[in-house]
């Protein structure tokens, strides 16, 4: 039984308070099908939402089988599930592969074996096995609907919460969807709670509550409606709501309470006697539990005692570990990305273009490097060609110099590119599957593998790639393990800050805009075109990983080269250790604002 006993939320309005949902009280037992229905904004999504935990009640109490959900324990997420009004389904997977991966996460199984049956059944309750290898983007309205509640399904919650799953739907649809719904609560003492908009099959319903202006205006089953409204017909219930104050039908609703409630009560107690509605046996006391019942005196008709038994009986499927949770993620975001064919190519051609773009810039440089390695080794004697040598150190200096911040520049706009709509561009399917028990930390592990694997592979090829057109004299150090660590970690560094961003902001736009400022901020921050004023340099560079790669990447190299360098930049050097572990901590810094990010309530 959930049972909400005065329930409000409150939000500021004009710094006074101002009630969405306005004491709400109302008992839904196990098995139930109940419809919130009423005019735009009177706070139906709200209620759901507060129903679930998503908003937390500013005033009553919710009790789920006799339980506190504030105090003593909120849903088991395994308990409850959610159909929210938008899509929870990746576009590149099947509906097959969508179901698996809703239970692979949330449910644990023991073989192979009973995870197909439960996915085979699923399909089957839900009418999907037909279009199971469909792709979700092919999908139709309703079968996506489906999809949704299918995905829910998959750990038999005793509560089903959906929102306007309905809406936008055609006649028949709308009314398979809630046939489906009906059948849904049906079984093992399953509650649906549904919020419409529409008016249609209202009789396919056990009750409807009609909220106006986030007060309860009535709950009652279906055919008492136009009597209790005085209308003909049920399209005139919400002309007839805007004639009268909301707590004027509040009013009315708590003197009429009783007697519908009784009407309901006695229309379930024939559902079960005619066998319609199904209460699993160990949701109904054994005859022991009967026996301490009465011996404790407590009496067996109260709904909290009853529900208190139910609670002990039944039993919840159990979540699977991280390392599963992480591992199931993480296939699945191979899979999305591979399918995804204008991310691979994307992908693929910066992976081929930005490195060859490097190289073009080669040509001329090695042509200094050459003549330069040559004077470099006859260094003594060219004392009196001082102005030749000064005019080639500054060519060699600038070449080696871009050079290496044009590799760091690509690689750090590869890495805003990798992570920028990482998070944010599946935010709510995220806080739809973590509201349903998947933890942020195996969904952060899972994002650190995939992403972690893109900069290795652009890192490490910009780095080999680049090395070919590199023409150093033999014996030249070049610093080649060193400036590849550079790339990887400034990659990282930026990927980690651009996943941080992601895991922080609100939309996939935003994200993407700040990632890309991010990135431009970089070279003209450097120092490695323009030295910047002392004061400014101080401030910005430890934000700047653009730097501290260039920076290590020139220290690590052979002295020669890093004089030459130094004579055309005024900007100066950190060691190359420092440079490391300064670049470690952009890294670590992005994956902490990441958890941070992920572990907060982005659900609107
Ligand atoms: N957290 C919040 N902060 C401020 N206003 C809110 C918040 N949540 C809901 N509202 C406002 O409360 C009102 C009710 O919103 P809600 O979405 O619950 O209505 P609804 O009945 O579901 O509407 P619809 O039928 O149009 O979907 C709206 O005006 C909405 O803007």
């Amino acid at each position: 039984m959930l049972q909400l006993k005065d329930v409000s939320f409150t939000i500021q309005k004009d710094g006074e308070d101002f009630p969405i949902i306005d004491k709400a009280t109302l008992d839904i037992p196990r098995g139930h099908f109940m419809a919130i229905v009423g005019p735009s904004g009177c706070g139906k999504t709200t209620l759901l939402k507060t129903i679930a935990g998503l908003n937390e009640e500013s005033d009553g109490e919710l009790l789920w089988n006799g339980r506190n959900l504030a105090e003593e324990q909120d849903f088991d997420p395994a308990e409850i599930g959610y159909v929210p009004q938008f899509s929870i389904a990746y576009d590149q997977l099947t509906v097959d592969e969508s179901i698996e991966s809703a239970t692979r996460l949330r449910v644990k199984t023991r073989n192979l074996a009973e995870l197909d049956n439960r996915i085979d059944r699923i399909l089957e309750e839900t009418g999907l096995s037909a279009i199971a290898d469909r792709p979700v983007k092919v999908l139709s309205g309703g079968q996506k609907r489906r999809l949704g509640l299918a995905m829910e399904l998959v750990t038999g919650p005793h509560l089903l919460l959906c929102d306007e799953v309905t809406s936008g739907l055609d006649p028949r649809s709308e009314r398979d969807i809630v046939r489906l719904l009906h059948e849904l609560s049906r079984r093992d003492g399953r509650t649906v709670i549904s919020v419409t908009h529409s008016l249609a099959h209202l009789e396919l319903y056990d009750s409807i509550l009609v909220l106006h202006e986030g007060k309860v205006a009535y709950h009652g089953p279906p055919n008492g409606m136009n009597h209790y409204f005085s209308v003909d017909d049920t399209e005139e219930v919400y002309p007839q709501l805007a004639k009268q104050r909301s707590s004027k039908w509040q009013e009315s609703w708590l003197k009429h309470r009783e007697a519908y409630y009784k009407k309901l009560e006695k229309k379930r107690a024939t559902l079960i006697k005619e066998g319609e509605l199904s209460i699993p046996d160990e949701l109904v006391p054994s005859a022991d539990e009967k026996k301490k019942l009465s011996s404790d005196t407590a009496p067996l008709d109260d709904p909290n005692e009853s529900d208190k038994i139910i609670r002990e009986a039944t039993e919840l499927v159990r979540m699977p570990g991280m390392l599963s949770q992480f591992s199931t993620l993480l296939g699945r975001r191979w899979k999305i990305f591979f399918r995804n064919r204008g991310q691979v190519l994307l992908q693929l051609a910066i992976l081929i273009c930005f490195p060859i773009l490097v190289a073009l810039f080669h040509e001329r440089g090695n042509e200094n490097i050459k003549r330069f390695s040559e004077r470099y080794q006859g260094f003594a004697q060219e004392v009196q060609e001082r102005t030749t040598v000064e005019k080639s150190y500054l060519t060699v200096g600038s070449a080696v110099s871009g050079i290496v911040m044009f590799q760091v520049v690509l690689l750090s706009l590869m890495g805003s590119n990798n992570a920028a709509r990482e998070v944010a561009g599946e935010r709510l399917i995220f806080e739809k599957e973590k509201f349903g028990g998947i933890r942020p930390s195996a969904y952060l592990a899972s994002k650190i593998a995939f992403l972690g694997s893109l900069v290795l592979i652009q890192s490490l090829w910009m780095a080999i790639f680049v090395q070919q057109f590199w023409k150093f004299p033999d014996g030249v150090d070049t610093g080649f393990l060193d400036h590849t660590v550079f790339l990887v970690l400034v990659n990282a560094a930026m990927t980690a800050i651009c996943l941080g961003i992601s895991s922080l902001m609100k939309t996939a736009e935003q994200s993407s805009l700040l990632s890309i400022y991010l990135v431009g901020f970089q070279l003209p921050l450097s120092g490695a075109v323009l030295a910047l004023p002392e004061s400014i340099e101080s401030i910005t560079q430890p934000f700047i990983s653009a730097y501290w790669a260039w920076s290590g990447s020139i220290e690590s190299m052979n002295p020669s080269y890093r004089n030459a360098i130094n004579a055309v930049t005024e900007t100066s050097f950190e060691p190359a250790t420092a440079c490391q572990y300064v670049l470690i901590i952009h890294i670590v810094v992005g994956l902490l604002a990441s958890y941070i990010g992920l572990k907060r309530h982005h659900w609107d």
